[in-house]
């Protein structure tokens, strides 16, 4: 299979307006059906990383190509079109607390519509039959009915990766997805992740504060400090020292 990388960063600088660096000058290829971690300590630039992939941030200079098309490049329909493509999960869940769980799910779906079909509820039944088995998939079918804010916060998070199924993206962003749950919860949410790898094809690109579970689901790591990529390798190529170094802000930089 040619390996036409799935996101590709060139020259990527993050420049936020009070003047902090970002990200500085990032080069990266992933390649379709990677899971991906990125490590780093809090500050290392990882969130910026990964909102400049689906521009969430605007990058201030360089390119960044997903499934070998400019994001950085596209305007208003073609960036919604490219979106499309790329799911996120966030730490805070980010579900509409006080609507339902279809809904939410449903809200997956929402860039295949135009907005006045949504506004009146017109999701098609199809639509509807996806958002059922996506919730069937994280084993949260029975509560479709339920308030988001009546589940807890791991609950939630399977809805946010329900939702994701069923916008059907090819690539998902996960920013520190298991931050605000506990040990089993975590475990669940990045089996779920994995899932989406395995079953669905989806590159997956997680930040992840737990070296254990970026350890056990990764097969591929980037560790980042200030900005910089200073590691990046096959999991299973990849000793607990060059953990050790990104966590304890060791000098220089590893080796590719
Ligand atoms: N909106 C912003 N404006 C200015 N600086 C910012 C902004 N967001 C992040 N930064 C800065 O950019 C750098 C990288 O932050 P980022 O949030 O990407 O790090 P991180 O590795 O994701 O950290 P954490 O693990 O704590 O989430 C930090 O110095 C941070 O203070």
């Amino acid at each position: 299979m040619a390996e036409q990388p799935m996101i590709e960063m060139k020259n990527v600088t993050k420049v936020y307006d009070n003047g902090t660096v970002g990200l500085k000058n990032i080069n990266l290829k992933i390649n379709k059906g990677e899971f991906v971690v990125i490590v780093g300590l809090s500050g290392a630039g990882k969130s910026t990383l990964l909102r400049a992939i689906n521009r969430l941030h605007d990058i201030s200079e360089g390119d960044i190509l997903i499934d070998g098309e400019s994001i950085t490049k596209a305007k208003s329909k073609n960036l919604r079109l490219m979106r499309r493509k790329i799911g996120m999960i966030f730490q805070s869940f980010n579900l509409v607390k006080r609507s339902s769980v279809l809904r939410n799910v449903l809200a997956g779906r929402l860039a295949y519509y135009p907005t006045w079909k949504t506004t009146f509820n017109l999701f098609t039944d199809e639509d509807k039959q996806r958002t059922y088995e996506a919730l069937q998939s994280v084993g949260m079918a029975e509560k479709v009915y339920s308030r988001a804010d009546e589940l807890s916060g791991g609950q939630q998070q399977r809805v946010a990766i329900a939702r994701v199924l069923t916008q059907r993206p090819e690539i998902i962003l996960a920013d520190e997805p298991t931050a605000s749950l506990d040990p089993k919860t975590s475990r669940q949410v990045m089996e779920d992740l994995k899932m989406l790898n395995e079953k669905f094809d989806m590159t997956v690109v997680a930040n992840l504060h737990s070296i254990e579970l970026a350890k056990d689901f990764g097969h591929r790591v980037i560790g980042v400090r200030a900005g910089e990529i200073v590691y990046d390798g096959k999991m299973e190529d990849t000793p607990q020292s060059v953990f050790d170094n990104i966590y304890n802000g060791g000098k220089g930089k590893e080796e590719d």
